[in-house]
């Protein structure tokens, strides 16, 4: 392991379903603005982390609305402005950067400060989708490692978040299994390694299988709401109990129905 002040910083991937389309098994009358919710606390908490061990985050969604927001709440978090080449992210203002490339369809890809919001290529489901990701994330940032996560984290902390990274091997994989212990809510890979994702039912054992390093007991309870995603309205209440983030309790408060019990 290095220390964070000797390893790169890591940009970190978010994928995103369109809205209407997302959690679907979340029985509850604000399904979709709880995804966009949980999204955006999400990506908060990433922002919190420190620019030296998050240096860039990559949410990949096709969702206008999403896209929206997610600009929005990037706004209030400033680029990082260090000297140091390691952490030369400096783009101060909203963009839009055109990285289409002949034969890579990269599409659009706009940039708030360190939040960069892409879109859905190649539109063929989550794994392909952090490909595309880590992908764009090689092509910006080559000597940085790459680091999945799910935008399901309401109860996300920034602490667990650099507490993870920094335990991350500098070489290869590493893999955290989500709260179940079969489902994965961190998939890192080095820099120069490919991020290879396997997500999707029983991927906590895919990335293992795959050679992946587990963090799972070098954490285990110190990261409770980073292994906490929310796929469930129960899953939800045990969100709730660890301290949800701004947005998804505003939803939740907002919503006169008895099942917000949650
Ligand atoms: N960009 C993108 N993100 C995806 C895609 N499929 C899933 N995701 C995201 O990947 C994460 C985990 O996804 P899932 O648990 O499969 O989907 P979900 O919408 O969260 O929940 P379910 O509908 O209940 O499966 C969530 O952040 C999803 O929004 C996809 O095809 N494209
Ligand atoms: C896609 C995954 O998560 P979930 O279906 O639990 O959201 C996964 O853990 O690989």
């Amino acid at each position: 392991m290095q220390s964070a002040e000797t390893m790169p910083p890591w940009v970190v991937l978010v994928p995103l379903k369109p809205l209407q389309a997302a959690k679907s098994r979340l029985d509850h009358p604000d399904r979709g603005a709880l995804a966009l919710a949980m999204a955006l606390d999400t990506t908060a908490a990433i922002l919190d982390v420190d620019a030296e061990v998050v240096g860039s985050v990559i949410v990949v969604t096709d969702d206008p609305s999403a896209r929206e927001a997610l600009a929005d709440l990037a706004k209030a978090y400033p680029a990082a402005t260090s000297t140091s080449t390691s952490t030369s992210v400096a783009v101060a203002v909203d963009v839009d950067v055109d990285l289409h490339r002949p034969g890579r369809p990269d599409g659009s890809v706009r940039r708030v400060g360190r939040l960069l919001v892409a879109a859905d290529e190649p539109r063929s489901g989550l794994n392909p989708a952090f490909a595309h990701a880590a992908a764009l994330a090689r092509r910006l940032h080559p000597g940085w490692g790459t680091a999945a996560l799910s935008a399901d984290l309401p109860a996300l902390r920034p602490q667990e978040l650099r507490r993870a990274l920094t335990v991350a091997p500098s070489t290869g994989h590493a893999v955290l299994a989500d709260a179940v212990g079969t489902g994965t809510v961190l998939l890192s890979a080095a820099p120069g390694t490919e991020l290879r994702p396997r997500f999707g039912s029983g991927s906590f054992r895919a990335h293992r299988d795959a050679g992946a390093t587990d963090l799972t007991g070098i954490l285990r309870d110190q990261v409770p709401g980073l292994r906490r995603d929310v796929d469930t309205v129960s899953d939800l209440a045990d969100a709730r109990a660890l301290g949800l983030g701004p947005a998804t309790r505003r939803v939740l408060k907002a919503d006169p129905s008895p099942r917000s019990a949650a």
